[in-house]
Formats: C-alpha cells, structure tokens, sequence
C-alpha cells in the first residue's frame, strides 16, 4: 500500500463526497435488511396460520399486504440508495483518473529529451492509459466493494447474530472459503489478462507499423510474409484468450457452489433446529437463506478487491517511477531575460549521456543578430547536435555556450525557448488544418498571418491548389503533402512566430534548388535583424551566409565565406566541384 499513498492527496480533495458516500451506502444496506425481514416475517405468518395458531384469515391477509409494501418501499429505497452510493464512489473515482492523467501528462511534458530516448513511447502511453484505468479500480470500485461489505457484513451478521447465533456460525463457515477461492482465481486472472494485454499491444503496434510502411510493404512484395506474422500473432493471442476464458468460467460456477453449501447448512442445521425447538419461528430459515445470498457477492468481492489493491499498487509504483523523474533541464532562473541572439560556441565539447557518443570536439563560432551562420558537414557530423544545444535541448558540460554574453544555464528557459524558432530535421505536422499546422507557431496569429508565412515560405501556391485551401486536414504525419511541402509549412510555422533567433536543420533538401533559392531570399529579408543558423548538406543553401563552418566527426575542419572556401583547399572546395558537375550533368 506504499505507493497508493501517493492518491491520498485526492481522497483529501473529494473528502466531502466520499463521505457522503459512506453514508448512503449504510443506510442502502439497512434497507436491504428489511426485505427477508419482511420475506421471513411472512412466511411464518403463513405457516402459523396453516398449523392453526392464528385463525384470523383476514388478519393474515393484512399482516401479508403491510409486509408486502413494507418489502416493496425497503427494496425501492435501498436500489435508490445503491445507485447514489455509485453516483458518489463511480463519480470520484472518474475525477481522481481525470486528475491523475492530467497530472501525468503535464509532467511527462516536462520531461526532458534524453527520457523520450530513453523510454518507449508504448510505455509512457501505458502508464497514462492502462495504469491509470488500473488505479482507478482502487479509487472506485474497490472502495465501493470494500465499504458495502464491511456494512453488509456487520449489519447482516449482528442481525443474524441476534436471531439465531449458531445457525449463523454454521451459515457463514463456508463465506471465508469462497473469499480466498476468489482471491486465487482473481489472480489468474489478472496475469492471464496481463498476458492477454501483452499479445493484444504487440498486435496493435505490429498493425499500425504494417499501415504506417504500407508502401514499402507492397513496393517489396512482402504482403505474404507480413501475412503470416500477423497470422502467427494472432493465433498466440487467441490462444492466450482461450486460456483466460477458462479460468474466467470458473468463477460463478464456484460462488454456485459455495452458495449452494451455506445453503444446504442453513436448510439443514435450521430445519433440525426448528424441529427441535431451538429456532422458533420457521420465516427464520427462509430469511436466512436469503442473508446467505445476499452475503456471497460481498465476501467474494473480497477476494476481489484484494487483487484490485495488488494491481493498483503495482500501476501506481510504475505511475510515481515517472513522476517522480526529474527534468535534467530545469529553469534555473525566474527573472525574464530577453534574447537579442548574440550566441557565442566557446572550446566547446558535448557528449550524448545515454550513448556517450562524443559528438562536438572544441568547437568555436560567434554569430549576432543580422548574421547568418552556415553549418555544413557529412552526416553525423554533429550539425544538428549544435541547434539542439542552442535550445538547451541538453546541457552543456565541457566549454562555454554563451547567449548574449550569459551562459546559457543563466536564461530564463521559456524565454530562450521562446527567442527560438526552430525547424527540425523530420518536419513533424499535426493530424489537424494546415492553417493551425502553421499557426503552431504563434496560436493567436490571423488569417493574414498564416498566409502571409506560407508565402515567405513559398508554399501558399501549393496550398490553395488543395481544395479546401488552408483547412485541409492533415492526415497521421501528414501523409497528404509531399516532402518539400511538408518541410516548408515547417519553414512557414518558424516564420510565423518571428522569433529573434531562426534554426533550421537541413529543412530544404527535398525542395528543388529553384524553390530554396526564393526561401532564402525571402529569408534573407526577413532575418535582418535576426541570427539565423542553416544547416545543410547543399552548397546552394549556404553560398550566401555570412558565415561558413566545415564540421567533421564534430570539430571544425573549415571556416571562412563561400568565396574565401571554394578558393582554399579542402572539403568544402571538394564538395562545391562535385555539387556543380551534379547540376551540369
Ligand atoms: N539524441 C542522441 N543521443 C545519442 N547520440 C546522438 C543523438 N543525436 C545524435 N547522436 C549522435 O551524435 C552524432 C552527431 O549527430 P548529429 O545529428 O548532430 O549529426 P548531423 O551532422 O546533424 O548528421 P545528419 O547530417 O545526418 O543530420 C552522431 O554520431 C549521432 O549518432
């Protein structure tokens, strides 16, 4: 129960309802009480009637027609009552899963990088699904159960008690037999479930991959092979069913059969009793069978619930393992500190924490506002490396990384975040418009905005060829534009924001060297006064920086203007003939 303390917090937040809870489920439960009261009272009437104690048929009558209503109010009052209890119980633990998912989630935001590289992305989505569902479990139903039993049981049993003390000992000897039977079945289920849950997720992922590669799975002609790995998934995945079917037909068949042996106690030991004069009226066997029935959910629930509490336990230590994971990018400062984009490399070294791939070597370069800074390199170069620490995507630990003469641990981080305008490698689009895609950048930009951007990202023209123009949904990963498309409303989404600093990764290299050379031209106007950083494999997309630098195997083998580098022997120089004979040929 360690880690389920964690929920305490929100048992706290809807005490008030909780408690009411409580309430209503004893008084549900007294009200049940009275239906075999009144079921045994009549029984006995009748019975005294047929041996002749009472001769009044008419008062028999009455005395069946006021228990009648008594027992039809007492049973419409406790159904009401049960379904408030599970208004109050249900509805909390909806609330708790709302919050706890929220809770989840904002923190996962927070989260740094190197934990998404770290953790499957299948993980983190079941921690937030599956985990929390599971957890719920404990804060609803198994609460619920709890409380109704515990009620039930010292209601119904003192009553019992009351009325006839031994046949009770001899009703509920079979109760804790059933609680532990349940108890053991609930566990298999629950790792037959678990492993059901495993196949179903490898066959969820398994298809969604299959869909996702499509192309590629019919350019190779695979289908026959992709075929029988479906098929084979599937048949374990079945078979894993089968087997959880079964243990889950046990289940009432074995209440039946507990039911069945208090019930036959209580007939038994009840009718001997009667007969001998032990028990006096003969409504109490019958009320009591019916005790016997109405106690068998509850004392199986218990067993039930027990096994909820495990798993729930078990969710939630899986749930804090990643709440309580620090962010290894903390805002260090709370001041604003606004950007101008004076970003100084010095003698800087970086390598990756989870591969220790060693991926920048004493690397130096200033670039200011109105600057632009080309980086160009094989690949695995570092190139990238370089943007994601100006974004203080990681931190840096050997050299200096200065923004406008600040090291860069001393920025406020949503205002570095802020200053940046950022296109990635793999431009990534939303299932959403292409308006909103773009928008992205800047949520309260207006329509003009929006196109404005496409334009200086030379893809308005592409867009209003589509036939809903702007609003054009997205499909998953925005299937429905080509690469060069894509890349540009990712160009368009950092234009919209007019950040102070602009990074683009390698962001034209599926657009044809006509469309670039308007990007950045249209870049050029609009970085006046920005710094900007292009990264990029093509000659064509660097020639007009202020800037060049030549990485290799993360160190700077080159530096100068483009002129100042086709003139001087080396990679660059090499890269520029060979570009050129490309485009001639
Ligand atoms: N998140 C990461 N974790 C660990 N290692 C990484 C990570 N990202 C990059 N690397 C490694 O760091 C080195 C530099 O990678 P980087 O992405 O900066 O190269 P690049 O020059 O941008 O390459 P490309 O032109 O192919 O994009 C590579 O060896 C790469 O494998």
């Amino acid at each position: 129960m360690k880690e389920l303390k964690y929920l305490n917090k929100y048992f706290l937040k809807y005490k008030g309802r909780l408690l009411l809870g409580v309430f209503i489920t004893i008084i549900a439960t007294v009200f049940k009480l009275v239906v075999p009261m009144k079921i045994g009272d009549s029984v006995t009437a009748v019975k005294q009637y047929m041996n002749g104690e009472i001769t009044d048929l008419a008062f028999v009558k009455h005395e069946l027609l006021i228990n009648i209503l008594l027992l039809l109010g007492a049973a419409l009052l406790s159904a009401l009552f049960t379904f408030m209890m599970r208004q109050t119980f249900i509805v909390v633990s909806r609330y708790v899963e709302f919050d706890l998912k929220n809770e989840i989630f904002q923190h996962y935001e927070k989260l740094s990088l190197g934990f998404y590289k770290q953790n499957r992305t299948g993980d983190l989505m079941n921690r937030i699904s599956e985990d929390v569902s599971k957890v719920r479990m404990y804060v609803g139903p198994a609460l619920m159960y709890s409380i109704t039993t515990v009620t039930l049981f010292i209601v119904v049993v003192s009553y019992m008690f009351y009325k006839a003390p031994t046949l009770t000992l001899y009703a509920i000897a079979p109760l804790p037999i059933l609680s532990l039977a349940i108890y053991k079945l609930s566990v298999l289920i629950n790792q037959r479930t678990t492993i059901v849950q495993q196949y179903l997720s490898k066959l969820t992922t398994f298809t969604q991959e299959s869909f996702s590669g499509i192309a590629v799975i019919k350019a190779y002609g695979i289908e026959p092979r992709t075929n029988t790995n479906f098929e084979e998934l599937a048949e374990g995945s079945k078979v894993k069913n089968i087997d959880l079917a079964k243990v889950q037909a046990l289940f009432f068949p074995l209440m039946m059969l507990l039911i069945g042996v208090s019930n036959i106690l209580v007939i038994y030991i009840g009718g001997t009793r009667y007969i001998s004069g032990e028990i006096a009226e003969f409504g109490t066997i019958v009320e009591f069978l019916i005790y016997v029935n109405m106690l068998t959910w509850p004392v199986a629930v218990v067993g039930w619930v027990t096994s909820m509490v495990q798993q729930a336990e078990a969710s939630q230590k899986r749930i804090n393992e990643f709440l309580e994971t620090e962010p290894t990018i903390q805002n260090l400062v709370e001041e604003s500190t606004p950007v101008d984009g004076n970003i100084e490399f010095n003698n800087l070294t970086f390598t990756y924490p989870d591969t220790g791939i060693k991926a920048l070597k004493g690397v130096s370069f200033t670039v200011k506002p109105g600057e632009t800074l080309a980086v160009i390199g094989n690949t695995g170069s570092g190139k990238s490396t370089i943007l994601e620490l100006i974004g203080r995507l990681y931190d840096v630990e050997e050299g200096m990384l200065k923004i406008d003469g600040t090291p860069i641990r001393k920025l406020n981080l949503n205002d570095l975040r802020e200053s940046i305008g950022y296109v990635p490698q793999d431009s990534f689009l939303f299932s959403d418009t292409l308006s909103n895609n773009i928008r992205f950048g800047k949520e309260n930009a207006s329509e003009e905005e929006v196109i404005e951007a496409a334009k200086k990202a030379a893809v308005h023209k592409n867009i209003i060829g589509f036939n809903k123009g702007y609003d054009t949904i997205l499909g998953e990963r925005g299937i429905t534009l080509s690469g060069g498309q894509k890349q540009r409303v990712s160009i368009a989404r950092a234009i919209i924001k007019d950040p102070q600093i602009l990074l683009f990764d390698d962001c034209l290299s599926a657009i044809d060297t006509e469309t670039e050379e308007e990007i950045l031209q249209n870049l050029n106007k609009i970085s006046k006064n920005k710094t900007t950083i292009i990264v990029s494999h093509r000659i064509s997309s660097v020639k007009n920086a202020n800037k060049i630098i030549v990485l290799d195997e993360g160190e700077i083998i080159q530096k100068g203007t483009h002129n100042e580098l086709i003139n001087s022997e080396g990679y660059y120089k090499e890269l520029y003939a060979k570009q050129l004979l490309e485009k001639e040929m």
